[in-house]
Order: structure tokens, then C-alpha cells, then sequence
């Protein structure tokens, strides 16, 4: 079983950590490098980037996030967590960091500007029907050769969902749903890394 970290500085841990449960992995809180070092993959969750990031540079969790990454551990990031998955970012506070890893462009509070919450039945990496949750999300506004579109949503068919790799980002909460569609598929993509 493989032990999934959730990055805990902000957001919606728990919830993370119980879906991840629900999908057959062992999940843990990280917080410190030392937490990172123990894991065979993270969950970056939901909340907001500029707090998470803002944390992250306190905590000194920056530049150890990065050299995971970088050294191909498997990551998630859902909303904030996308964000914060992200090379590029529009619409960031001044002096915006992410972790990165994901060469895409996301635009913060994307959707929000039209709707500010919603709930959408969107088509997931080809699995059928997922209901999403959408509160105050990213959408993601370009994409690099190497990153797959797993889903997309109305308005205007954006993508809210890609992987890279060893990475996955959506722009939606499934850990809010409870249908752990998504974090089964993060889990088997764990399982092959
Ligand atoms: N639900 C969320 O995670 C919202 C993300 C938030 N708008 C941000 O910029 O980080």
C-alpha cells in the first residue's frame, strides 16, 4: 500500500486524507522536509495558493517540494493544489510562487469572475460521468506538448484536468464528493511510478 502525503500547511486536508484512504492508500500530514522525505507521493489539496505558498516559503518547504518533484515523485494538486502544480500562473498576487512541474498556464479564480461556485457532471480521462465541485477555481489556460487533457467544462469547454508524468492537477474537489474516482486514479498512477 502506498503512503500518500498531504501537504498541510492550508486547505482542505482532511478530506484529502480520507479519500485517499477510500482509494487504498495509507495517508499522511506533511508539513516539515523531514514528513516529505517519508512519502511515496503528495496531494497538494484545495485552499488558497497564495497562502499555501506564502506558508510553504516559512515553513522552507519550497525548494524541498521542487527537488521531489523534480526527482519524479507522482503529485496531485486539486485547486489551489493545481495552482500550486503549475510553471505558470495568470491573475497571481504580486510575487506569486508555485512549486511547478506541470508545464501549463492556469489562471487563478478563473470561473470565479462568471460563476463563483458551481457543480458540473464532466467526463474524467475517459471514465464516464464525475459530478465536480468548482468553488472560486483555476482554470487552466494553455498547455505544454508533454501534458494530457483528462477533462474539460463549461463555460467555453476549459480544461479543469491534465497529467503530466507523474503529476495530475484538477481544477474541481473530488475529495469534497466523496467519489474517490479521482484519487483511485492518482493512486494507481502512484502504483506505476
Ligand atoms: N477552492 C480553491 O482551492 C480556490 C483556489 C483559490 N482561488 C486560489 O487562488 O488559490
Amino acid at each position: 500500500m502506498p503512503t500518500i502525503g498531504v501537504l498541510a500547511l492550508q486547505g482542505d486536508v482532511r478530506e484529502h486524507m480520507r479519500a485517499l484512504e477510500d482509494a487504498g492508500a495509507k495517508a499522511v500530514a506533511v508539513r516539515r522536509p523531514g514528513e516529505l522525505e517519508t512519502v511515496d507521493a503528495l496531494v497538494v489539496p484545495g485552499g488558497e495558493s497564495t497562502t499555501m505558498w506564502k506558508l510553504a516559503t516559512t515553513f522552507e518547504m519550497l525548494e524541498p517540494l521542487r527537488a521531489r518533484i523534480a526527482g519524479g515523485m507522482p503529485a496531485y494538486g486539486s485547486c489551489a493544489g493545481m495552482i500550486m502544480l503549475a510553471d505558470r500562473i495568470q491573475d497571481g498576487v504580486e510575487g506569486q510562487q508555485t512549486i511547478g512541474g506541470i508545464d501549463m498556464t492556469v489562471r487563478r479564480n478563473a470561473f470565479g469572475r462568471q460563476i463563483d461556485s458551481f457543480e458540473a457532471d464532466i467526463d474524467f480521462a475517459g471514465r464516464g460521468g464525475l459530478r465536480a465541485v468548482f468553488i472560486r477555481a483555476p482554470w487552466v489556460e494553455s498547455i505544454g506538448p508533454e501534458v494530457e487533457v483528462l477533462a474539460r467544462a463549461e463555460p467555453a469547454d476549459r480544461i479543469v484536468a491534465v497529467r503530466q508524468g507523474p503529476l495530475l492537477a484538477t481544477s474541481f474537489h473530488p475529495e469534497l464528493i466523496g467519489d474517490a474516482g479521482v484519487h483511485s486514479y492518482f493512486v494507481e498512477m502512484v502504483r506505476e511510478f
